[in-house]
């Protein structure tokens, strides 16, 4: 029976405690209907993805975020303060068994690997390595090796010294994309992260000082790109972008915008990516409109787009050889984008840039465009349930269950988290579709639409 606080309420705890139960039960009934095991450490992530039912995959969505909304709150509410506050460690642990590449050597081994025998895979001292993946593994990114010492032959045990790969750290085995971003976050991020606090005490306007990431490397990181140091960080920084769009369902924008109507006009249209990195966006969207003519052209830095040729040599060829693709190297502050394209498409750069900048940025864009002419724009900016909106300004339908924050609190972690990375690495902000709108006002669009894409969204803009 629930504690009743002193007014005869059930107690915060047993509210918490309700909401995870049901929402366990949840869970386990859709997945059961699905006929797939409940989901635990010892199932591959995979097995998510196996639910097939648009509706059932709804309610484990709110499901899923009830119980990580709920259990964080409930832990915060009863463990001590330090408990809770404190938690950097994991982010350094993570970098070094994801580097020491600790998951692919634990890969088909689920009676884990003794680490000696990683020591001397990784080259990683066994007693340094050990205390790692010792806390990697009370954070459940690792299992300890299983049932490997019998007391007097009877009742299993955990080896101390063994161990093994979980839902966790298998992601991390066979994912190039987690390994990517992992690579990007615990260098570039967390170390700018950790000149936050200076920054923002020390902050002038009229200081040559742009972000955190200055701080701690000697440039903005966009210039130290270019450095001797920086050049040989700018394919992790262009991998751990393209695997945040993996995560983020990249691909949804093929299906969210209309593609196929702009292609199918008598005129071969041309589409041109600004500020596109690699090139992978327009790379994936010609593949899957391979059929319908049209062309694509890439502008970027020239260190990306350099990796830009190589990626679409390696991947895509055909697309090179048929002259499908163009890549221009410019610079989106000082040139205007290459003139006579139809689309214009930008992606993940204005939330690298304050609004003085993004201005700049969008109204070469719009130097470059004639009347008839789209701006796209795609980012997981603007959502519209979080982003510096109080957690308690949500309507009631939209809101999650009491005791919870109205938000989702800890469920909604990334959103929140992603936009403290933009303040560490570059000083700007994700924004708002309003903000968003805003902006292209003032550098001379009008707005359109926006389409969901899922995760993210793309918004179509006009010129005026
Ligand atoms: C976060 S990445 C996004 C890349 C790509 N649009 C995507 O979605 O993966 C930001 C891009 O802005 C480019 N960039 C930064 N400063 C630039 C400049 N001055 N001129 C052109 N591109 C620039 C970077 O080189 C990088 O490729």
């Amino acid at each position: 029976m629930a504690n009743k606080d002193l007014n005869g309420a059930a107690s915060q705890l047993d509210l918490l405690a309700s909401l995870i139960t049901s929402s366990v039960n949840v869970i386990n009934t859709e997945y059961n209907a699905a006929g797939l095991p409940s989901p635990s450490l010892d199932t591959s992530s995979s097995v998510e993805s196996n639910i097939v039912s648009n509706e059932s995959r709804k309610k484990i969505v709110k499901a899923n975020r009830t119980i990580e909304a709920a259990c964080a709150q409930l832990c915060a509410s009863i463990s001590r303060p330090e408990h809770s506050l404190l938690n950097f460690e994991e982010s350094a642990c993570l970098r070094v068994a994801s580097t020491a590449g600790i998951a692919r050597l634990l890969l088909d081994k689920p009676e884990g690997v003794h680490i000696k025998q990683l020591s001397a895979s990784s080259g990683i001292d066994p007693d340094s390595l050990e205390r790692v993946l010792r806390l990697l593994t009370i954070t459940h990114v690792f299992n300890e090796g299983k049932y490997i010492i019998y007391i007097l032959d009877v009742y299993p045990s955990f080896s101390p010294d063994v161990f093994a790969n979980n839902k966790l750290s298998l992601n991390l085995a066979t994912s190039e994309t987690t390994r990517d971003i992992i690579a990007l976050a615990t260098r570039d991020t967390f170390t700018s992260a950790t000149y936050l606090s200076d920054f923002l005490q020390t902050a002038d306007p009229a200081s040559a000082v742009e972000s955190p990431f200055q701080l701690a490397y000697g440039a903005p990181m966009m210039q130290y790109h270019n450095t001797p140091e920086g050049k040989k960080t700018v394919s992790i920084f262009m991998k751990g972008v393209t695997g945040w769009g993996e995560i983020l369902g990249k691909s949804d924008m093929i299906h969210a915008f209309p593609w196929a109507d702009h292609f199918s006009s008598e005129k071969p249209i041309t589409i041109c990516d600004v500020g596109a990195g690699t090139g992978h966006i327009m790379l994936m969207l010609l593949r899957a409109f391979a059929s319908y003519s049209f062309r694509v052209v890439v502008q970027d830095r020239p260190a990306f787009i350099e990796l830009g040729k190589q990626l679409w040599s390696r991947e895509y060829p055909e697309a090179l050889q048929e002259g499908r693709v163009d890549f221009v190297p410019f610079d989106f502050f000082a040139d205007v984008p290459l003139g006579g394209c139809d689309i214009y498409y930008i992606r993940y750069c204005l939330h690298n840039w304050p609004d003085d900048k993004c201005l700049v940025i969008l109204s070469n864009i719009a130097k470059a465009m004639k009347a008839g002419n789209i701006l796209l724009r795609t980012s997981d900016d603007e959502d519209e349930t979080a982003l510096r909106h109080s957690v308690s300004s949500l309507a009631d339908a939209e809101a999650a269950p009491k005791p919870l924050l109205p938000n989702y609190g800890a469920a909604r972690f990334r959103d929140y988290a992603g936009d403290i990375n933009m303040l560490n690495l570059f000083n700007s902000k994700d924004r708002t579709l309003e903000e968003y709108v805003a902006l292209g006002s003032r550098a001379g669009f009008v707005y359109e639409r926006a389409w969901d894409t899922g995760e993210s969204s793309i918004i179509e803009f006009k010129l005026e």
